[in-house]
């Protein structure tokens, strides 16, 4: 079983993660990793937080010589902002009273977490709330990422919304699109679109508003068969749309068509199937290469909805939770837009579901194991897998 686990607050000393169930053998370095947290930190609109971190990981378990043990892996990324915050965070004799947050942001964490967790202080809800805590979960499930590639497989992300903005990506092959977005700011694909999604945050950040909007990850490669049929909690669709939802401000999740299946007739719909020498081929990709929770060797095409950003710099109505009066939500330094971000994070968590279900398929304790047990099942469709 792979699973996974992070922790640490915003302006802590660090983010921490464990994974348990990755292989022994798998080749995996610290640089592989920055290489994936760097690409996080990107993205036009971003605040002054990025200003101070530079993510880099250390490895404190699971992994020698270049290659994991098979025991658990932790990962830690330093927050370079401590050094800020050190004498409002202390876990004994912290000062918090300069960095308490009383006035709760709509969209936030904060009066939900401050009611449920009995806080008097919202700080103590927002720094876990914080999607600082997706740098550990794309360190961690760079791990994943690097376990699919072993087997052929890769994950590309890239923004085809941003606030009202559509790129327009519909014909573009996946080659094309990695290629794009390498000198993409906003890992968008159509460079026009990319002008005005830029000049549409400027003008969200001059309104002191905020945006979202909806990126798209393709994973390629996928062989037939994982996920599964015959049980709720094993449906490939089910696990990916809920790792997907579990990012940050993530509030839609669509698997191929999506919400436009639902409006079109099925003959516009569901992918033909014809016989080819090797086995078969479909006549569409509508269902993102998905049927009854079983991928079906076609890309897997998933979108994600992110909304805008909760804090504002013309901050919304809200009440102060030490005197009851009204007031305006407090003000955090905020991102106006952080959408390439999320797209990265989507990979992330997609290449861990992805990873977690081949694992169940072709699980063992090595990679030699899993190689062996992949190309059997490979051969039976007449295919041999290099590494
Ligand atoms: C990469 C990323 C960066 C984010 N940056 C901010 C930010 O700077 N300010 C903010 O208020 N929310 C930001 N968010 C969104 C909040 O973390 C999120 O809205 C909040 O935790 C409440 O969770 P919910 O939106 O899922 O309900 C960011 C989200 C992501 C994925
Ligand atoms: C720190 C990150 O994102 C943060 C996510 C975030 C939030 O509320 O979610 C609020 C901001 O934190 P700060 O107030 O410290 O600037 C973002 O910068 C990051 O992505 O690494």
């Amino acid at each position: 079983m792979l699973r996974y686990l992070t922790a640490g607050e915003s302006h802590g000393p660090a983010l921490t993660a464990v994974m348990e169930g990755i292989p022994a053998g798998l080749q995996i370095s610290a640089s592989y990793i920055d290489e994936q947290l760097a690409r996080r930190q990107q993205g036009y609109g971003r605040g002054g937080r990025m200003k101070i971190e530079k993510d880099r990981v250390q490895i404190l378990s699971g992994v020698r010589g270049g290659y994991t043990l098979g025991s658990p892996v932790t990962l830690q990324v330093q927050n370079k902002d401590w050094v800020n915050w050190e004498p409002y965070m202390g876990v004994e004799l912290a000062d918090y009273e300069p960095k308490r947050v009383s006035v709760p942001r709509p969209g936030h964490g904060d009066l939900a977490g401050v009611l449920k967790y009995g806080h008097d202080d919202i700080r103590n809800v927002l720094e876990r709330a914080s999607a600082r805590e997706t740098a550990a979960r794309v360190a961690v499930c760079s791990l994943a990422r690097r376990f699919l590639e072993h087997y052929g497989m890769e994950i590309t992300g890239h923004v085809v919304q941003l606030g009202s903005i559509k790129a327009n990506s519909k014909s573009q092959s996946i080659n094309l699109i990695k290629e794009s977005i390498k000198t993409s700011e906003l890992l968008c694909a159509d460079p026009e679109a990319e002008a005005a999604m830029k000049k549409e945050i400027d003008s969200a950040r001059e309104r002191g508003d905020s945006l979202g909007g909806i990126f798209e990850i393709i994973a390629a490669n996928v062989p037939v068969g994982l996920g599964s049929h015959v049980q709720w909690d094993r449906k490939l669709d089910a696990r990916l749309a809920f790792s997907l939802m579990s990012i940050q401000a993530i509030k839609g999740v669509e698997i191929g068509l999506g919400f436009t299946a639902a409006v079109l007739p099925g003959s516009q719909v569901h992918d033909e199937i014809f016989s080819s020498p090797g086995g078969y081929t479909r006549g569409s990709n509508n269902a993102g290469g998905i049927e009854a929770g079983i991928s079906n060797g076609q890309k897997i095409v998933l979108r994600a909805a992110m909304k805008p950003i909760a804090t504002l710099y013309r901050p919304l109505r809200s009440v102060n939770m030490s005197t009851g009066a009204g007031a305006e939500a407090a003000v955090e330094r905020s991102d106006i837009c952080a959408v390439p971000a999320a797209a990265v994070v989507g990979e992330a968590v997609v290449a861990y579901e992805l990873a977690a279900a081949f694992l169940e398929k072709f699980g063992g304790d090595s990679i030699a194991e899993i190689d062996f047990r992949f190309n059997n099942y490979l051969e039976q469709f007449g295919v041999k897998q290099g590494n």
